[in-house]
């Protein structure tokens, strides 16, 4: 419904009709300091790359119409049918523009002109703030990931940009603002119609060009902008499609659905082994989709910084197609996304390194993880058992990688060892072999040999044996070392066997 009005409409009496025309329809502004700041933040600096201007206006597009359609709930009004909430893009490679378009909420001369000033108020003066002390962002990051400073990116491949935006409220007229971003803008009162919502046109730069290919727009949109929940097209041609799966209800995603998405998370045509969905809200809000291939990992992808599989998006909208520093490095192989909301969009790469938010995400994760497979090793002993086989080089190093007990003992919750008190390849945990120690034992004991024979015949073993301790035996050089390593385990000290005779005889 094009509910738009004439201005000439908009002014009831003649009189006031007789001096719209006189009215300066254009007016000059001028940009306050903490904008200029703030557009010479964003235009030189803030990102790695220029591409995300894309990125950042769709946002701002979607969360226009999210807006629009939060405001119609909460007003009663039922969603009118017809109306459309989608998101256009045009590209124009003759004239080198590029336009957002959305029929979202839109802007009245105020809103715009305060959002401007708002972004920039909050946008420099925080942003300074959080370059510098990196706080985990107060709900402030939340006006700034609203309707951030997103809009100003527009200006790193822009000469100039033309917004076009009329505002939902009853009786607005449409606006024209225009800037080339140095230090003025101008706000232009259309008279003629203008369709709800808000359109961004970027007359780009000679070097920036490439923003008015279809194709490099395509493929652009769908690396950042797939998940995003409005329809998005560019030329009239559909391009996202998939859904965010991590957002949606664990009970009511169907195996191949995961598989579909897994593939497309990990770019491996395989199935995911284990799956886990995770979400909370406290202390920060994390929506994550974790995934263990079925693949057997080679040596390769042990020993080379294997493609790191996890992606982090906020609110469905791509941050970092590879966000290594989210999870340990002994949990490279996991696959899968994870969306906070508590990540201002806006944050470069370099911030994202290592902010105190990202640690947090990171152990919340890892701890997660862990726990989920502790719960499947006691579901499925078996399925574990050859998940552990194909991926126990990635704990080993991750303990011994790892200064911290704490998180050496959180890993070593995951090894599996052959027991004396087990058929040979039956493997128990840490855990089991301390739930049934004998009373008066103190220490965990293993020891290590070439293969179970040659542990069962050693004169060491028989001597513990008699005490009637369980013994863990490992048969690779490695897990020695690694049980030296770990040293402890849930207050008990590791023992080897050899050592502990020697000792014993020498009464200490
Ligand atoms: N698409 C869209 N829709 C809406 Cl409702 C808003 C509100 N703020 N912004 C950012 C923005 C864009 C242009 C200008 Br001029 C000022 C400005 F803050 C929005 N962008």
């Amino acid at each position: 419904t094009r509910t738009s009005i004439p201005i000439r409409r908009y002014l009831a009496t003649n009189a006031e009709q007789a001096t719209a025309e006189s009215v300066p329809r254009v007016e000059k502004h001028q940009f306050q300091a903490e904008t200029q700041q703030l557009l010479h933040i964003v235009a030189k600096s803030l990102y790695s790359d220029k591409e995300i201007f894309i990125r950042e206006l769709i946002s701002n597009a979607n969360d226009a119409l999210e807006k629009l359609r939060y405001v119609q709930l909460s007003a009663g009004g039922e969603q009118v049918g017809d109306d459309k909430r989608e998101i256009y893009l045009y590209v124009d490679d003759i004239n080198k523009t590029i336009t957002i378009k959305d029929t979202g909420i839109g802007m009245t001369k105020k809103e715009a002109i305060d959002n401007l000033g708002t972004i920039a108020r909050s946008g420099s003066k925080l942003f300074i703030e959080e370059l510098k002390k990196d706080k985990t962002n107060t709900d402030d990051g939340k006006i700034i990931g609203q309707f951030g400073v997103g809009f100003y990116s527009a200006f790193m491949v822009s000469n100039s940009v033309e917004v076009v935006t009329r505002s939902y409220k009853k009786d607005e007229p449409g606006y024209r603002w225009t800037s080339d971003g140095s230090g003025s803008y101008e706000i232009e009162t259309l008279l003629d119609d203008v369709e709800r919502g808000t359109s961004i046109r970027c007359h780009l730069r000679d070097d920036c060009a490439e923003f008015s290919k279809e194709e490099t727009v395509k493929q652009i949109v769908k690396k950042y902008s797939n998940f995003v929940s409005a329809p998005i097209y560019i030329n009239d041609v559909r391009v996202n499609n998939l859904r965010a799966l991590w957002m949606e209800d664990a009970k009511s995603i169907k195996e191949d659905e995961h598989t579909e998405f897994y593939r497309f998370v990990s770019g491996q045509y395989d199935k995911p082994r284990y799956t886990l969905q995770y979400k909370i809200d406290v202390p920060i809000n994390l929506r994550a989709l974790i995934y263990i291939p079925q693949y057997k990992p080679n040596i390769f992808d042990v020993t080379q910084e294997s493609d790191v599989g996890v992606a982090l998006y906020s609110r469905k909208v791509l941050i970092q197609p590879k966000a290594n520093q989210l999870l340990p490095r002994w949990l490279r192989f996991v696959k899968g996304v994870v969306d906070s909301e508590d990540i201002p969009l806006n944050l470069s790469r370099e911030l994202l390194q290592d902010s105190n938010l990202i640690r947090k995400i990171r152990l919340l994760l890892s701890q997660r993880i862990i726990r989920f497979l502790q719960e499947q090793s006691k579901k499925d002993k078996a399925k574990y058992q050859e998940f552990y086989e194909d991926y126990k080089l990635f704990f080993k190093e991750g303990i011994v990688r790892t200064a911290d007990q704490g998180e050496k003992e959180d890993i070593a919750k995951l090894l599996r060892f052959d027991s004396s008190r087990e058929e040979q390849g039956n493997l128990i945990s840490l855990e089991e072999y301390i739930d049934r120690m004998v009373p008066e034992q103190k220490h965990i004991y293993y020891l290590a040999g070439p293969s179970r024979e040659l542990c069962e015949n050693s004169p060491y073993y028989e001597a513990i044996r008699q005490k009637g301790y369980e013994v863990l035996f490992v048969y690779e050089s490695h897990d020695e070392v690694l049980l030296m390593q770990l040293a402890e385990f849930d207050k008990k000290k590791l023992k080897s066997v050899e050592s502990e005779l020697e000792t014993d005889t020498k009464k200490d």
